[in-house]
């Protein structure tokens, strides 16, 4: 179970904090939940995590019941002690990853695909997704949803809606409750559909609603529109998740609109790719203009990468592809969104939420 309560509303938009309890800890909302697909946040040790202030990781069901399987996981009890982490999980349901793959059949009862690690065939179903998730013993799961392409006709996207309503419902039936469960809301860019997938899924005993189906690749302003008229049909006292958005201006935008919780790969992704956020915008560590330089990635940063190295050295780790350049860009990263966060946090905290916004709209970190 989660015990979710608003501590603050901005009195200028719909903007939130709040707080959320599950067995492994207290954290504070807005809060960014830095994806860790494989039991492990890419680059990161779990205590770096802990010191960097994450207080909830991802994992996925669908990932982790192909490798390492449900009887490593069980005979660990659980993700928590397989990887050592003791704060809280959320479990994506493996909707997203499933319908990532190119050849699968989608049927009523669930999808069948062949496993992109041995070619078997397996048949995702609610149930089966339940029964990793519960296994997984992770705090919050996520309903198996049916996540379509926004191209797809309307027609299918209805039949869609429906088929994630079903399956909703299956979750339901199935799961024992011994984790919290948050109903996902579909619908393409359709807001008949959208408001069809949210009366239906709100109307359901979920302990917390994520809008899914979103920064798939639209325009800003489409993600926007979208997420302000379907958040606006989710209940208030629940957690509110938007799945997939990370960067500034996508986690300003959703917290504008009363979302509470959001993840990304994108910070550990980018810093792989030699990509880091600062507060003046993102910069290329490979570009060879920091060749000499003895500066911080970010004067404004005080993690400890950037109190401890230059740019000039990273610059180098990344034109050898050391491992340490990676490590160091993504600790910097994950750092910069969960403080991002906090700082966010304390402006909806004391009625700056408009101000705040300003700011990064002068430094452009949002458009
Ligand atoms: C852009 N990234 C992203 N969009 C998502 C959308 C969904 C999701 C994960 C995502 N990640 N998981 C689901 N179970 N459904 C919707």
């Amino acid at each position: 179970m989660v015990k979710f309560t608003v501590t603050k509303k901005d009195p200028v938009t719909s903007a939130r904090t709040g707080k959320l309890e599950t067995k492994h800890g207290v954290f504070e909302t807005p809060v960014f939940m830095p994806v860790g697909t494989n039991a492990t946040v890419k680059g990161l040790w779990q205590e770096q995590l802990k010191e960097l202030g994450a207080r909830i990781i991802l994992g996925n069901a669908f990932h982790l019941y192909l490798k390492p399987g449900l009887e490593v996981i069980r005979s660990f009890g659980g993700l928590h002690s397989f990887m050592n982490w003791n704060n809280s999980i959320l479990t994506d349901s493996g909707g997203f990853q499933v319908f990532s793959l190119k050849d699968k059949k989608v049927l009523d009862e669930g999808v069948l695909f062949k496993s992109p690690i041995d070619g078997s065939k397996i048949m995702m179903t609610p149930e089966l997704s339940m029964e990793i998730q519960m296994t997984l013993g992770s705090d919050i799961a996520m309903a198996f949803d049916e996540c379509v392409a926004p191209e797809l006709d309307r027609t299918y996207a209805q039949e869609s809606v429906e088929r994630t309503t079903r399956w909703a419902e299956k979750c339901l039936a199935y799961h024992d409750r011994s984790q919290a469960l948050f109903g996902i809301v579909q619908g393409a860019f359709y807001k008949d559909l959208r408001e069809k997938s949210a009366r239906e899924i709100t109307a359901m005993d979920f302990d917390g609603f994520a809008v899914g189906g979103l920064s798939v690749g639209e325009p800003f302003e489409v993600t926007r529109d979208i997420l302000e008229f379907t958040t606006k049909l989710l209940p208030e006292d629940k957690p509110r998740y938007l799945m997939g958005i990370g960067t500034p201006d996508m986690i300003i935008m959703a917290v504008e609109n009363g979302i509470d919780m959001f993840d990304c790969v994108l910070p550990t992704r980018m810093g792989r790719h030699g990509t880091a956020l600062t507060w003046s915008g993102k910069i290329n560590l490979k570009a060879a203009r920091h060749k000499f330089s003895k500066e911080p990635i970010d004067p404004e940063c005080n993690c400890k990468v950037c109190r401890s190295y230059s740019k000039g050295y990273i610059y180098h780790l990344f034109s050898r592809d050391e491992l340490l350049g990676k490590m160091m860009l993504s600790y910097h990263n994950v750092h910069f969104l969960l403080d991002f966060t906090d700082r966010l946090r304390n402006a909806i905290r004391e009625e700056r939420f408009l101000e705040f916004k300003e700011l990064c709209t002068r430094k452009q970190l949002i458009k």
